[in-house]
């Protein structure tokens, strides 16, 4: 295991090679058992050797510099309609808003946690199935402006898209059992050519310590994904974190989840989590400034070389939905139920009713401004 998670040793760590179907089956056992009680306790998993190949990553990393750099007019011909759902485009700080940093168990709490929240210091462009005839399309630059990356997306989408499938897979297997392949499983419910995934490609501005400190704004408020699951991959600078509930003492705290080299983060959302009847959690988690920066009364970066300030930071999150008219409810396996419920679903019963009531609740507000 790798020095900087064995610092944080309450953090699971599968190694894709052994979830694989071609691995030996009782390795592939023993490794599903691994996720099975990673999402069980905490949520997420550090996914190590994954499929996404090294140089196809570095691009995404490439592109968002890149991207992210150009002046705001160019950036604005890609900008995000005011409609909360056409999802697709450009946006910039304070037109989206998370935080359920208290756990808000209704959709009203939600909201009422919403409206109060510190403005986060970040812009997105976010992007679809670069394929898909059933919705929005990509809002991207032309090609002459930004070429070349019309051609990385389709690659980028297509890889992650392979990915969360196998994992998707996994899942059936752990919570399906022996009727995994019955056709009522979590693969079922995807179509990879009409696929309402999503995915944020994720700058965040450099900033003042001090203002994460006293609360007046932040990188990314505390929330769970919409999702069923979602695919992270981050830069070396740090920040997220991930509620731990798992404390001996039962005081649930946030916990660092650092970045590190090789590995992605798989992480829990709200749909599996109704799916799987509460035995896995929908992970609440945040981006703030590192402990170690925010802990300290002279903060500094290396990069930044300024005092108290935290330099930029880039992330890109896909977001895995199965297709909107998938009726969430617990899986045939899943009749027990488990301890984790984030919220009361209310009325809503399809994946596309759930988006729509989370996307209004994120983007309302720009939408109304
Ligand atoms: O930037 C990150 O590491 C996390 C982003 C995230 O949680 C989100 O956009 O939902
Ligand atoms: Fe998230």
């Amino acid at each position: 295991m790798c020095d900087q998670v064995a610092k944080t040793p309450k953090h699971h760590v599968v190694d894709y090679r052994t979830i694989a179907k071609d691995a030996p089956p009782e390795v592939r056992k023993e490794a599903l058992k691994a996720v099975d009680d990673a999402l069980r306790s905490h949520g997420f998993f550090y996914l190590s050797h994954h499929s996404v190949p090294p140089p196809l990553l570095a691009a995404a990393f490439d592109w968002m510099k890149k991207f992210f750099a150009l002046p705001h007019e160019v950036k604005s011909l890609a900008r995000r309609s005011k409609d909360p759902f056409d999802p697709r485009g450009y946006t910039i700080v304070g037109d989206a808003v998370l935080d359920q940093e208290h756990q808000p168990h209704t959709l009203g709490e939600l909201a009422e946690a919403r409206a109060k929240a510190p403005v986060e210091q970040r812009e997105t462009l976010e992007l679809g199935c670069p394929h898909a005839t059933n919705q929005s399309p990509n809002k991207l630059l032309p090609e002459e402006i930004f070429p070349g990356f019309a051609g990385w997306l389709d690659e980028w989408w297509d890889t992650t898209m392979r990915l969360q499938l196998s994992l998707m897979e996994c899942f059936d297997e752990i919570l399906l059992g022996e009727n995994a392949s019955s056709g009522e499983g979590l693969v079922s419910q995807q179509d990879l050519d009409q696929s309402y995934s999503n995915m944020s490609l994720i700058h965040y501005h450099n900033m003042a310590i001090s203002d994460i400190k006293n609360g007046t704004a932040s990188r990314c408020n505390a929330h769970t994904d919409s999702s069923q699951l979602t695919l992270l991959f981050q830069d070396d600078v740090g920040g997220l974190e991930v509620l731990d509930q798992s404390t001996p003492n039962g005081q649930a705290k946030f916990v660092p989840v650092p970045p590190v080299p090789g590995m992605m983060i798989v992480q829990l959302g709200d749909m599996l989590e109704k799916q799987s009847n509460g035995r896995w959690r929908s992970a609440l988690h945040r981006v703030t400034a590192p402990s170690s920066k925010r802990d300290s009364v002279h903060a500094t970066t290396p990069s930044a070389g300024t005092e108290g300030t935290l330099q930029d930071r880039y992330s890109v999150a896909v977001f895995v939905y199965p297709q909107f008219d998938t009726v969430i409810k617990p899986l045939p396996g899943c009749s027990d139920k488990g301890p984790w419920n984030s919220f009361d679903w209310g009325s809503v019963q399809t994946a596309g009713e759930w988006w729509r009531k989370r996307i209004e609740l994120e983007f309302g507000k720009y939408a109304s401004s």
